[in-house]
């Protein structure tokens, strides 16, 4: 759309203040939800030389209205636990831009799980699904619902009566929910079951992370932690440098943090550490990823129970010591906010050269700024973490059309996303006057993708 001269004038003069006036705006209108305007924060930060190269984005109000979700659901959900007794726990989902395609983006089931946490994510998925260059929008959902402690039972019956509600608005071409802390694919499979039960039908496309033998996509359970390690790993080839060789600490003991173990070990460096909300341990000898998998994924115990299988390896109370162990790459896999300024001042003193974002913010702005500016390789979530969604549009083809890629095609797909992504955000980190920061350069990048589309779609 042609905007008169006169008025682009006008527009690109308003342009610094224009991201000001907004976020004074958003934070005036989602006052209490600290996760979210902290995402919003470092989104229109990065965003600052953008609107004066692009006065089109403020005469359509791009700012003001990528950062309103289209819809937030919020709901009951009542189920009856092994006593009997009735149980209420509440439902989000978050559905907030679908200007690439139709929302995308896991269910979290956690006590914490609140409204900022489920924007917050949403918002950051957004970008993140716009980076992959795939045609999925963003959105996120879950619940304050905890799975510690409740029977295999239990979680179905949570689970079905979670999807009855949320069933209403999610669909192959609306809403395509996946797996995220506490929903795995045993979670999934529930959905899953209780969507077709209530549809009548079977309906592939309507959750990803599905297993791999009826409708998943071989590799997505790897994907995101794999992916993770094949952006540092292009951080590092940029300064001819690689994990071989390194040492590696991995916050978090998920699905996220496994599959960047094994990634890293496999590419040839020594993983020292890693944690659950509990503790971390430490072993001299390097983490025995098949031990943490046997643990994590099929005993459903406590990571202190790795230190009874090696000898030499050592438990400490306290997730938030592990980044005392020196290290030469952090990669902090568990969960927002858990790596503070304190933190990255320790892991700088102690010499890590790089940092890649597993899990969802974990960094906070403070630490990030500090890495940044001591020189340390900084991988930010919306780029680093992008192949667990990566792979999931991916089963989603698949699902349409109907076949399965072996794993090794899924993998050298993820590679290529994953080099993409980094080149897309290395490239606009140049070109908008902030070389190496590759914050700004997801920021940018993948805003662009969302204005351009949210432009042509006209105002609504
Ligand atoms: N699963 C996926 O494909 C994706 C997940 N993520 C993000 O990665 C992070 C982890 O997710 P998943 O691995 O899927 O969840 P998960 O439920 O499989 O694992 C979470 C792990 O973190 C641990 N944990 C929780 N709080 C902790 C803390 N404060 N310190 C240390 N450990 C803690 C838990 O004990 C558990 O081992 C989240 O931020 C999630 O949003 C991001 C992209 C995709
Ligand atoms: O695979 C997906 O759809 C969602 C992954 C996710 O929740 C994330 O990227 O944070």
């Amino acid at each position: 759309m042609e905007i008169a001269r006169d008025v682009k004038g006008e527009l690109k003069s308003r342009a610094n203040d224009y991201v000001h006036e907004v976020y004074e705006l958003v934070k005036k209108r989602n006052p209490d939800e600290k996760e979210f305007l902290q995402a919003a924060r470092e989104v229109f930060d990065s965003l600052r030389p953008v609107f004066s190269k692009h006065p089109e984005f403020i005469y359509n109000g791009i700012l003001e209205r990528i950062t309103e979700p289209d819809r937030v659901i919020t709901f009951r959900v009542a189920w009856e636990d092994d006593t009997g007794k009735v149980q209420v726990n509440r439902g989000f989902r978050v559905q907030f831009n679908n200007s690439l395609g139709p929302y995308k983006g896991g269910i979290r089931f956690h006590p914490t799980v609140n409204s900022s946490i489920m924007k917050f994510l949403a918002f950051e998925q957004t970008f993140k699904n716009a980076l992959t260059g795939q045609p999925i929008g963003g959105g996120k959902g879950g619940s304050d619902f905890d799975p510690k402690g409740k029977s295999n039972r239990e979680i179905m019956r949570f689970t079905q009566s979670f999807i009855t509600e949320l069933s209403k608005y999610i669909g192959a071409d609306m809403d395509v929910p996946a797996g995220d802390i506490g929903v795995g694919k045993r979670e999934i499979g529930y959905m899953f079951g209780q969507y077709n039960r209530l549809k009548g039908g079977y309906e592939a496309g309507v959750f990803t992370g599905k297993d791999p033998n009826h409708g998943g996509s071989l590799g997505r359970k790897e994907a995101t932690g794999y992916g993770c390690v094949y952006f540092v790993e292009e951080m590092l080839k940029e300064k001819s440098n690689s994990f071989k060789g390194k040492t590696v600490i991995v916050s978090g003991s998920g699905n996220v943090a496994i599959y960047a173990m094994e990634k890293a070990i496999e590419l040839g460096s020594k993983v020292l550490a890693c944690s659950d909300s509990n503790g971390y341990i430490y072993d001299p000898n390097g983490i025995d990823v098949e031990t943490v998998k046997q643990l994590k994924e099929f005993d459903n115990k406590r990571i202190q129970e790795y230190i009874k299988f090696h000898k030499g390896a050592t438990y400490s109370e306290g997730c938030t010591d592990i980044w005392k162990v020196p290290c030469d790459i952090a990669l902090p896999c568990a969960t927002q906010n858990e790596l503070e300024e304190k933190d990255a001042a320790i892991l700088i003193g102690n010499g890590v050269i790089a940092v890649g974002e597993g899990a969802n913010m974990p960094c906070t702005e403070e630490a990030v700024l500090l890495f940044q500016a001591n020189g340390v390789l900084f991988g930010p979530a919306k780029a680093a973490n992008a192949g667990g969604v990566a792979v999931s549009a991916m089963e989603m083809s698949q699902n349409s059309m109907r076949l399965s890629w072996t794993v090794e095609e899924v993998d050298e797909k993820l590679k290529l996303v994953m080099r993409n992504i980094y080149e897309s955000c290395h490239n606009a980190a140049n070109n908008f006057g902030h070389p190496g920061n590759l914050v700004v350069g997801a920021n940018i990048a993948g805003f662009l993708k969302v204005a351009d589309a949210m432009v042509a779609h006209g105002v609504h």
